[in-house]
């Protein structure tokens, strides 16, 4: 791999308990390169958001990152980076796509001023160069630009949840974590939005770290994937190595509780 954009080495969290803690993550290491897309499958409760919120930055107590966990982003420790140093590094290394992302924006404010406020904040922007940046950004999700007056109630779910990717990308991060960005949508949408992402990745030439339950979607997804079991990384490969010959025992009963793939790749 050519020098990886992010770089996690013997990554170990433990939620501290008042009895005895709980090791949600054991010893993981792995890379992304600039560019690529890499999945983490496996089963409910196996570490993946504890790791995507440890890589943005945003774990709190009583999760505790032990000291041996080292995570790189274009070569900076970002466990190390201090409070100012961390305003900076979230949103504009790194910007996050959960889930209830689309839930995130507020119903008060027309989204012009979601997007206003974050560019200003972080790129200092003017009034009409951020609305002209909005345009643009909408324009790359397949919304109207002209629909910026709205209120997010306005929007269905999708297309909230396609703006919110739209602020993510406004600032131009070098890594997106996607942990479930696309579960509470429907099929169709769902394929929509990750080919839009997909589309957007090879203009910009960000990463993505991908989580998602649904291991159809992260086949078609990712370039590469890796295996958590009980906060192990149990086994990592490319998408088709991972689909077509599984090494580990337990990939491959991942695999067999899973019907088999429709639709092709996305790609
Ligand atoms: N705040 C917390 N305090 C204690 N334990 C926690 C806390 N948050 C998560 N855990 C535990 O850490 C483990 C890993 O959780 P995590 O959410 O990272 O898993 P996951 O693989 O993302 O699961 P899911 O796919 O269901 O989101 C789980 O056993 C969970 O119960």
């Amino acid at each position: 791999m050519t020098q990886p954009l992010l770089s996690v080495r013997n990554l170990t969290i433990d939620y501290i308990g008042e009895e005895k803690d709980f090791r949600a993550v054991d010893d993981v290491s792995f890379d992304v390169a600039p560019g690529e897309v890499f999945g983490l499958a496996g089963e409910s409760g196996c570490g993946k958001s504890t790791i995507a919120f440890a890589i943005s930055r945003l774990h709190k107590p009583p999760a505790l990152i032990r000291k041996e966990s080292r995570i790189l982003l274009d070569g900076r420790d970002v466990l190390g980076l201090d409070r100012q140093a961390l305003s900076a590094f979230r949103w504009r290394e790194v910007a996050m796509v959960f889930q209830s992302a689309m839930n995130s924006l507020n119903p008060v404010l027309r989204i012009e001023t979601q997007f206003y406020d974050m560019l200003r904040t972080h790129k200092n922007m003017s009034r009409a160069s951020a609305r002209e940046r909005t345009a643009e950004m909408l324009t790359l999700v397949d919304i109207a630009p002209d629909r910026m007056r709205d209120y997010p109630h306005q929007f269905s779910g999708g297309m909230r949840q396609r703006i919110v990717i739209a602020i993510c990308m406004a600032l131009d991060p070098k890594l997106v974590v996607m942990d479930e960005p696309t579960t509470a949508l429907d099929v169709v949408v769902q394929r929509e939005i990750l080919q839009r992402i997909n589309e957007l990745r090879r203009s910009f030439g960000f990463s993505v770290l991908f989580i998602t339950h649904d291991l159809g979607l992260m086949v078609q997804f990712c370039d590469r994937i890796g295996i958590m079991l009980s906060g192990q990384l149990v086994e990592q490969n490319t998408a088709e190595a991972i689909y077509r010959t599984p090494k580990h025992d337990y990939t491959k009963k991942l695999w067999a509780s899973f019907p088999s793939l429709h639709g092709g790749a996305l790609l």
